[in-house]
């Protein structure tokens, strides 16, 4: 009855075929009024959503605002700021933004000209591919019309052109690899200014939780992103210019309407696509951290292979290499399997789907007769057709290429946020923002008291530290406040129990370590040279580790001479050195594996009196080295005038000090004149009478045996 009732409605002298040819007739007559009023909607469409995505955008910020006040607040902060969500929203625009500023700075700069002949290059490229689709049609044509002249001239045309395209072609990524470069030298060049500046290199590592591997991110991760960067402008601003004037002149010879319709579907189907596209750029920032973690199980391995060798500790290493390799191989399997996924369907509606429709839209100017379009021949009709396809296959491919592009987009979206969170912690480490996990819980309300504040540093003659509190990044209170002073000639011993904050004083004197409260004076970093247990050995040459932080240049222009640091090795039985390598003084090695350890602490000893600064901090540094020899170290250093600070569990070093500083490992210390001599004597009688201590349990054990026999 229904179906009766709907066909009714049709007068029965009319047919469907007569409907649409009326629909035709009057959609032809008024086509300029509807064209107008269809492209009137999309365009308060658009407007409407432009409108809809900022009001999204602010309430986004907002609620990402809230979330990092609420971070702030928790001593877990760091942690917030690692888990940052990776997505294309206003804060990776800004981070973007940022970088970009540092990459091509400024209008004159090379990296812009570059740019803007890259995009030269890039319209000159299109407007060829314009141009050969258009001899390709009429190559076709002049075939299909059996015109032989035609079609060779036509050839020759096409080989013509072949050389501009090919050139073309070969610039374009030349300029693509060049602009890469250029942006990861000024990346580098910058991050390395600031990295090495200001110790930020070690409180990066030492005081804050945030970076765990800095050298993968500036090694690594910069280049992927400068990579990614210049990639991403080919593929983006290359395609949009392709599908702007490829949709210009397809719509020229098929209808704009079709193309609109066609367009429609296209823009439908892509924001399926996009919302199923997974977070790509959260996967791939995931994955450089994790990478970054499982090298530096790796560099540690060989670091310490010695050790670890003689521990024979191989079985323990390959587990946390095991571990670590699979977490990494674990995400890297998951990101395979989304991007499988993910790429069935994205090849399902970019190259079929849009293909078909794409067809139809070829199909527009053969079945349906376009006003204004002149395709009438069956030769027209052939080159028409050939063109438009060409057109159109090159402008599917732009815009696939568009959708693509969002991948990238996303992926660049992961190093833009991992290179970014480098700037912005070494930002906040110049600026004294540390973020750390704090060990321990006891008191934390104080804990926190005494980190939030910062003390004065004062540049003079001499040290003196007041109420100064000895803080670890951690957050253990080693020592309250700390008093003393020295001045030139007082040589100070520091002693106390492993772990009470003796190394941790030379880190607040040599500003590696905040000064949280209270004040400390003391000299330019220039007059106070420290010598550690286990000196540094930098790559270079053998002069290079006596001469070290002087370069070659340094050490000539203070007028010292290669017999003068011979003298300085004379003193601590190093000259031997120098004869045994043929390259002399220029001799290059692995130096930590070239010298054992004692000759390590006498070369790191020639590099004190090489450098005779006012102060020298010892830390444990003749710990491997005979009583012989220290008596040399020592008695030289004084002999220069240099004031000494020594750390040390020997009692032989106690004779070549007049102060002392004993901290008790429970928050105290005392700080008084050291009489080396009465104090040995008052140590050994101290020593036997807690030896004769120790057997009254014993005597008393035997009395009682020999009272009951
Ligand atoms: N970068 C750091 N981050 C967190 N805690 C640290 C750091 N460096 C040192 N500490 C902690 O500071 C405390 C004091 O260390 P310090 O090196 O000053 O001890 P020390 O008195 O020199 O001991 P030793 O005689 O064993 O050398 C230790 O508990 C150590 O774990």
């Amino acid at each position: 009855m229904a179906a009766q009732s709907k066909l009714s409605i049709i007068p029965p002298d009319r047919t469907l075929k007569s409907i649409i040819s009326e629909l035709t007739t009057f959609y032809l007559k008024h086509r300029t009024k509807i064209s107008r009023c269809v492209y009137l909607t999309l365009f308060f469409a658009l407007l409407n959503r432009i409108r809809s995505a900022i009001s999204e955008q602010k309430a986004a910020a907002a609620r990402q605002a809230a979330a990092r006040q609420r971070a702030a607040t928790t001593l877990g902060h760091g942690e917030a700021t690692k888990r940052q969500k990776v997505e294309l929203n206003r804060e990776f625009f800004k981070n973007l933004f940022r970088l970009l500023r540092i990459c091509i700075p400024g209008w004159k700069s090379k990296e812009l000209r570059l740019l803007i002949s890259h995009s030269i290059f890039l319209v000159v490229r299109t407007l060829i591919s314009l141009k050969v689709a258009a001899m390709d049609g009429a190559l076709v044509s002049s075939l299909v019309r059996g015109k032989g002249k035609d079609f060779l001239i036509g050839i020759v045309w096409w080989m013509l052109i072949a050389v501009p395209a090919t050139f073309t072609n070969s610039m374009l990524s030349y300029h693509q690899c060049k602009l890469s470069l250029q942006y990861r030298t000024r990346l580098t060049d910058y991050i390395h200014d600031k990295y090495l500046s200001n110790m930020t290199f070690y409180s990066l590592s030492a005081l804050d939780d945030r970076i765990k591997n800095a050298d993968q991110l500036i090694t690594v991760d910069v280049s992927k992103f400068s990579n990614s960067l210049a990639e991403l402008y080919g593929n983006l601003a290359k395609p949009t210019l392709d599908m702007s004037i490829y949709n210009y002149s397809l719509s020229k010879s098929v209808g704009g309407e079709g193309l609109f319709f066609m367009s429609l579907l296209v823009q439908l189907s892509a924001n399926v696509m996009r919302a199923l596209t997974p977070p790509f750029g959260k996967y791939v920032a995931d994955e450089a951290r994790l990478e970054g973690e499982f090298r530096f199980e790796h560099s540690r391995l060989i670091d310490y292979s010695e050790e670890i060798a003689l521990y024979n500790g191989h079985e323990a290493e390959k587990d946390t290499l095991d571990k670590g390799y699979f977490t990494l191989i674990k995400h890297v399997n998951y990101i395979l399997r989304r991007r499988f996924t993910h790429g069935v369907m994205e090849d399902f509606i970019i190259k079929y789907v849009w293909g078909a429709l794409g067809l139809i839209l070829c199909s527009v100017p053969v079945f349906f007769k376009i006003p204004g379009a002149t395709a009438a021949t069956m030769g027209d009709r052939t080159e028409s057709f050939v063109t438009n396809r060409r057109l159109l296959l090159s402008s599917s491919d732009a815009f696939g290429r568009v959708m693509f592009s969002y991948k990238e987009i996303t992926e660049l979206a992961g190093y833009t946020s991992r290179v970014a969170t480098l700037l912005d912690v070494m930002d906040d480490i110049k600026a004294g923002r540390f973020e750390k996990t704090l060990v321990s819980d006891e008191s934390s309300a104080e804990q926190l008291e005494l980190m939030s504040g910062r003390g004065t540093v004062i540049e003079s003659e001499d040290i003196e530290f007041i109420d100064v509190p000895i803080i670890t990044p951690g957050g253990s209170v080693l020592v309250k406040a700390l008093t003393f002073s020295m001045k030139s000639g007082d040589h100070v011993l520091v002693v106390g129990p492993n772990g009470c904050g003796k190394s941790s004083l030379f880190r607040i004197l040599g500003g590696l370590w905040p000064v949280y409260g209270g004040t400390v004076r003391k000299p330019p970093l220039s007059q106070v040279f420290y010598v550690p247990q286990r000196p540094y050995l930098s790559a270079g040459s053998l002069r290079q580790q006596i001469i070290y932080p002087d370069s070659l240049l340094t050490m000539r222009s203070k007028g010292i001479t290669d017999a003068d640091l011979l003298s300085i090795l004379r003193i601590l039985d190093l000259d031997h050195l120098v004869s045994s390598f043929p390259e002399g003084w220029d001799a290059e090695a692995e130096w930590r594996d070239v010298l054992s350890g004692g000759l390590q602490q006498r070369v790191a000893m020639a590099r004190l009196f090489y450098n005779r600064p006012k102060y020298a901090i010892l830390d444990e540094c003749t710990s491997s080295v005979t009583l012989e020899m220290e008596k040399v170290m020592y008695e030289q250093a004084k002999a220069l005038g240099i004031t000494l600070m020594t750390v040390s569990h020997r009692r032989s070093l106690w004779k070549y000090h007049n102060k002392i500083l004993q901290f008790d490992g429970q928050g105290k210390y005392i700080y008084t004149k050291l009489d080396a001599d009465r104090r040995l004597k008052l140590e050994d009688e101290r020593e036997d009478l807690m030896l004769q201590l120790k057997q009254v349990p014993e005597i008393e054990r035997r009395i009682e045996e020999l009272s009951a026999a």
